[in-house]
């Protein structure tokens, strides 16, 4: 199971990587308003970015529109091997830490986010991610009812991943090209 989650990353990392700047931000744009467009998502009221590393989809362009439209901003802080939600009132407010990912500088107003952001290096068809390997995000969403986004490149989807019993799906999928929404047994 590991050596596979292993390969699976190397590949789609590699990908990612071949991605060039003005494609990234274009494809980008596009993935915001894919995000944008999901259904009663602004009746929430605090959402959970971050910050983009080594070629993730960026969700910047969203900082200001959801400001403007009232909405409390959150960006992750890794503390230990927690990821610590903090209300961030501008992009000035961050500076590099963990794997020199940006994060805001001061431990202070963390608050229950309504929406997580989440970024993958890969996600599949029923809404399950792979990440860096860390467990961040998977000790962070369990148990929790957050409306979970998974946002990546087309690229990044593939058809099965595989899973583990810690593994958290997402509630959607979104990418440049598809939105996908994660089936429930019960409805
Ligand atoms: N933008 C962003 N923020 C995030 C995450 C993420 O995936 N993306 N995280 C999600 O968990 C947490 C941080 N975890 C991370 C774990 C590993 C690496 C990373 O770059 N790993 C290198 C390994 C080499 C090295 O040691 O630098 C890599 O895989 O290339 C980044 C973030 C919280 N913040
Ligand atoms: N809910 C949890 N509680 C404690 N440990 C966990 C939990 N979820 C995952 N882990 C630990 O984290 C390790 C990495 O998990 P996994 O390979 O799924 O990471 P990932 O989702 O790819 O990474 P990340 O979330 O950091 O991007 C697992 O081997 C497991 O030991």
């Amino acid at each position: 199971m590991k050596e596979l989650k292993a390969e699976i990353r190397k590949r789609i990392k590699e990908k990612r990587l071949l991605l060039d700047k003005t494609c990234a931000e274009k494809l980008s744009i596009e993935v915001c308003g894919h995000i944008l467009n999901i259904e009663n998502l602004l009746e929430f009221s605090s959402f959970l970015l971050y910050y983009p590393h080594k070629g993730e989809v960026s969700l910047l362009s969203l900082f200001s529109f959801l400001k403007d439209h009232g909405k409390r901003v959150l960006f992750p802080k890794v503390v230990g091997k927690e990821i610590i939600p903090i209300e961030v009132s501008s992009l000035d407010e961050l500076s590099k830490g963990f794997k020199g990912i940006f994060e805001p500088v001061f431990l202070s107003k963390s608050y229950k986010p309504d929406v997580v952001f989440v970024p993958g290096i890969a996600f599949d068809l029923e809404c399950y991610r792979l990440g860096y390997g860390g467990g961040f995000y998977d000790r962070f969403l369990s148990g929790k009812d957050y409306f979970k986004v998974g946002v990546c490149f087309d690229f990044q989807i593939i058809d099965r991943l595989p899973v583990e019993p810690f593994d958290v799906p997402v509630d959607v999928v979104v990418s440049e090209k598809r939105v996908i929404r994660r089936k429930k047994w019960n409805s």
